[in-house]
């Protein structure tokens, strides 16, 4: 029988109407200054905790509930003699549910220019302790951090006048959760403060679920997608507008999108099969530069997943409803695209921000994690080296600087033939260079006559660049730094083709 509740929250929403109906099932309610306040001010019945410790709140809140007429009402085992005992003894009444959220911690630090001072200050101990100290005693204590469960609880008290084993327990685990997460924030914030940067001595980070995915990256994989607690950025912050539920891949393929088109300030589109582009564009419009990237592959976009640096207007989803596209990504669309875009039952639109510069980038190995810093390097013409006795030209450079931006996007050995403003052939994922140069020329086709080659890495030969001379490429940019480079650059100086290094490299594994 739930007869003591102590309620102490931060984020007061539902509470009051909580604490009346639990008055209204019979069950004493404690509470601490605020909450208190809020509750008694509605005219519900409550206690301050002050009579159940016999001490007034001090310290600016630091001690208020930190207490053995408290935990002892929360911890004391109540079929234990011994407990029992102690509970007669010091006249301790058993508290039965516990209802606490915390300080604002996050909220807190998430203000610009915080002062350490006032986070620290937003550190909730006590809070955390009841919390702690309600989910070890589940068999007893129900424990409810999340003010969603009010209401299932008021119903299953008003049944039973009590809450079920299993709920108690699905609330302690919650309980702890919660707290993990709490500490998570805490320690992550005072690594910061420390200058710890982005690979601290331990790797602390706390995610909730969105969604059950309906599989993997195959049916029989079983499958959920998580956001990072506390951030609204990135995936974890996407805005599905329209279609059928995302799924693993769909996700996995968004953010190579995602992170591709923001390489451009002009208007982009890129078009992502299996996180690599198979057309990737720029132009005047966002328009033109979806019918570029359509066009420079026009098969493999079937199917695609769409990223657009611009909000999408009428006139480009015309365009886009023409084939069956998986997913199209923009910052925004208009009503008029959207209303073209959405006749169509099976295509998801998906409203996302630009991505936050600065993002570790953190990948699962089995018992352990990679992290690292984003490839997101300046980088300056002024910093290449031509290494051929031909120069790019004004267009060569500029189609030199769209390859390079493009390639860095693409999974190792990467190979990237374009234009100034379109991809025109992509050679992703081979074992060795040459054969990924080899794909990209061949989709390239005639196209290539004249146009740039941009490789991720260096060229162990100079079976690479003799090879995209047999097929007319006329300028090169590469990293550089092969024991062999004076191979590559001997085939280029032959077939008069400029070659520049970035002394860059841009591995994707
Ligand atoms: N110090 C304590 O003993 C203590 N006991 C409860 N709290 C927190 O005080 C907050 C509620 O305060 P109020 O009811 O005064 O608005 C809750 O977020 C709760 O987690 C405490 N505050 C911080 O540690």
């Amino acid at each position: 029988m739930i007869k003591n509740a102590l309620i102490s929250v931060s984020d007061k929403t539902g509470v009051v109407e909580f604490a009346k109906q639990l008055a209204d099932l019979g069950v004493t309610v404690y509470s601490t200054g605020g909450t208190l306040k809020a509750i008694t001010h509605a005219g519900v019945a409550a206690k301050a905790v002050d009579s159940l410790t016999g001490f007034p709140e001090m310290m600016d809140g630091r001690v208020k509930t930190l207490h053995p007429m408290v935990h002892g009402g929360i911890l004391a085992v109540r079929d234990n003699p011994e407990h029992v005992k102690a509970m007669v003894e010091h006249n301790i009444q058993p508290i039965d549910l516990v209802v606490v959220n915390l300080y604002p911690f996050r909220e807190t630090i998430a203000k610009p220019n915080v002062a350490l001072e006032d986070a620290i200050e937003n550190i909730d101990i006590g809070g955390p302790t009841m919390v702690r100290s309600a989910a070890k005693n589940h068999a007893y204590v129900g424990i409810v951090v999340n003010p969603n469960h009010y209401d299932e609880i008021i119903a299953m008290l008003a049944d039973k006048g009590e809450l079920t084993k299993e709920y108690k327990f699905m609330l302690a685990k919650e309980a702890f959760a919660h707290t993990a997460a709490y500490d998570t924030a805490i320690a992550n914030f005072l690594s910061k403060q420390m200058g710890e940067g982005p690979t601290p001595p331990e790797y602390l980070s706390a995610y909730e679920k969105v969604s059950d995915l309906r599989y993997g990256e195959n049916s029989h994989q079983r499958a959920a997608f998580y956001k990072e607690i506390g951030t609204a950025h990135g995936m974890g912050a996407l805005k599905q507008l329209h279609g059928k539920e995302l799924s693993y891949n769909n996700i996995v393929d968004m953010e190579a999108a995602w992170n591709m088109v923001w390489e451009f300030e002009e208007p982009a589109a890129c078009i992502i099969k299996h996180t690599n582009p198979c057309g990737a564009a720029t132009a005047d419009t966002l328009h033109d530069a979806y019918v570029n990237a359509y066009e420079a592959d026009s098969v493999s976009a079937f199917g695609g997943i769409v990223s657009l640096n611009r909000e999408v207007d009428a006139a480009t989803a015309e365009e886009m409803s023409k084939i069956f596209l998986e997913c199209i990504m923009a910052p925004a669309f208009t009503q008029e695209a959207l209303d073209i875009l959405s006749a169509k039952k099976n295509i998801r639109l998906v409203e996302l921000a630009r991505p936050e510069p600065g993002q570790v980038m953190v990948k699962k190995v089995s018992g352990g994690l990679l992290v690292q810093t984003e490839d997101d390097i300046a980088e300056s013409q002024a910093e290449y080296t031509v290494v051929t006795k031909a120069q790019p030209t004004p267009e060569q450079w500029t189609a030199l600087h769209f390859a390079w931006k493009l390639v860095k996007h693409v999974k190792s050995n990467a190979i990237l033939i374009s234009n100034e403003k379109r991809t025109l052939g992509v050679g992703a994922g081979q074992m060795n260079r040459v054969g990924s140069a080899k794909i990209a020329l061949e989709q390239a086709g005639d196209a290539a006559k004249g146009a740039v080659l941009a490789s991720d890495a260096f060229f162990p030969f100079g079976d690479t660049v003799e090879t995209a001379a047999q097929h007319g490429i006329a300028a090169i940019i590469q990293p550089g730094g092969s024991i062999r480079d004076e191979e590559s650059i001997k085939a280029a100086d032959e077939a008069g083709i400029a070659m520049v290094f970035t002394h860059i490299r841009h591995f994707k594994h």
